[in-house]
């Protein structure tokens, strides 16, 4: 299911997505790709009936010219789905894992993966691992240095609990969070290593990414705004892709039994949904006295990351 973060595991096209069976509202605009009927991946797949003004329109399968490259739990499902409503986004569903474990397979492998799009329109996928792995922006520098890169973060306390969330729920047996928190549970050394708190270092990682991009290049999105106004994040998203803003608060709802934003019309749907099971998952409570731990660890760090994205998030 896509709104999972189904791997591609083998070269197929069965997991791509197809384009929507739903009319995006549009502001009245006539606007080149905008205009097109929807119709199913097949359509795509070769000439598309031609259109009103006589004229045939061509989709093809390119690279990625924007990427969801983190952060794990952020929010970037969400993220994903939302701009998917977008008529000019072509977005791989699954996560493709290209730069940090397909690389070996080649661009080409890559490009087969993506789905058909026409021009105009932005090819993207999300893989939250990018924003983590050493070698990955000079890969994704040597495929593109026009490149666009979105970036959701959520506090990092947060985040590594909904990581460790997700950790328990696939090996129940694992030790409580407050004890693989700590290196040394006597002197309460932080464990910085430990993948749901070493994710959290954004500045550290951030970095990186920074010695190949500019800062331009990057979009921050901040994953509490994601949940608490959704159209507000989704507005900011689109500016930055050079997109119309199409995507607004017409599309959201507030769910009250699942806690979070849903979609009124997701793409290929007329019904209202929400994320899957595994989004939105309750956390389990954490000692208080471990929480501040936490939180006096991540202070220096998240303050150096908002001094070197120019924003701040509030985390506490
Ligand atoms: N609209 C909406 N619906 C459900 N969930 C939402 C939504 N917006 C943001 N979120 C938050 O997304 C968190 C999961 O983040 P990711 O999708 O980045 O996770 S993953 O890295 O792909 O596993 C997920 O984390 P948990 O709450 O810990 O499950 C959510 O808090």
């Amino acid at each position: 299911e896509l709104t999972e973060n189904s791997e591609i595991k083998t070269p197929t096209h069965e997991f791509l997505v197809s384009w929507s069976g739903w009319l995006h509202e549009r502001n009245g605009s006539s606007a080149t790709t905008h205009g097109l009927p929807a119709a199913g991946e097949g359509a795509l797949g070769g000439r598309l009936e031609a259109n009103s003004s006589g004229k045939e329109w061509t989709a093809t399968r390119r690279l990625p010219q924007a990427l969801i490259i983190g952060v794990k739990k952020g929010g970037t499902r969400a993220l994903l789905e939302f701009l998917r409503l977008h008529p000019d986004i072509r977005a791989l569903g699954s996560e493709p894992h290209f730069f940090d474990r397909h690389y070996a397979r080649g661009l080409a492998w890559y490009r087969s993966m993506m789905p058909k799009a026409l021009d105009g329109q932005i090819v993207m996928e999300k893989t939250p691992r990018y924003f983590v792995t050493v070698e990955t922006p000079e890969r994704v520098h040597s495929m593109s240095q026009d490149v666009k890169l979105i970036v959701v973060v959520r506090d990092p306390v947060t985040r590594a609990i909904s990581d460790y969330t997700q950790i328990i729920s696939k090996t129940p047996n694992i030790p409580p969070f407050e004890s693989l928190v700590f290196k040394n549970h006597t002197t309460g050394q932080i464990d910085s290593l430990w993948s749901p708190l070493w994710i959290g270092l954004y500045a550290q990682h951030l970095e990186r990414w920074l010695a190949w991009f500019p800062r331009t290049q990057i979009h921050l999105v901040s994953g509490e705004r994601l949940i608490s106004d959704p159209a507000g994040e989704l507005g900011k998203v689109q500016d930055f892709l050079g997109l119309q803003r199409i995507v607004t608060d017409k599309h959201f709802y507030f769910n009250k039994t699942k806690g979070f934003p849903c979609l009124k019309k997701p793409e290929g749907s007329s019904k209202p949904h929400c994320l899957g099971k595994t989004k939105g998952r309750t956390h389990a409570t954490i000692d208080p006295e471990v929480m501040q731990r936490l939180r006096d660890f991540y202070k220096p760090h998240n303050q150096r990351f908002y001094q070197m994205v120019g924003q701040d998030f509030g985390w506490q």
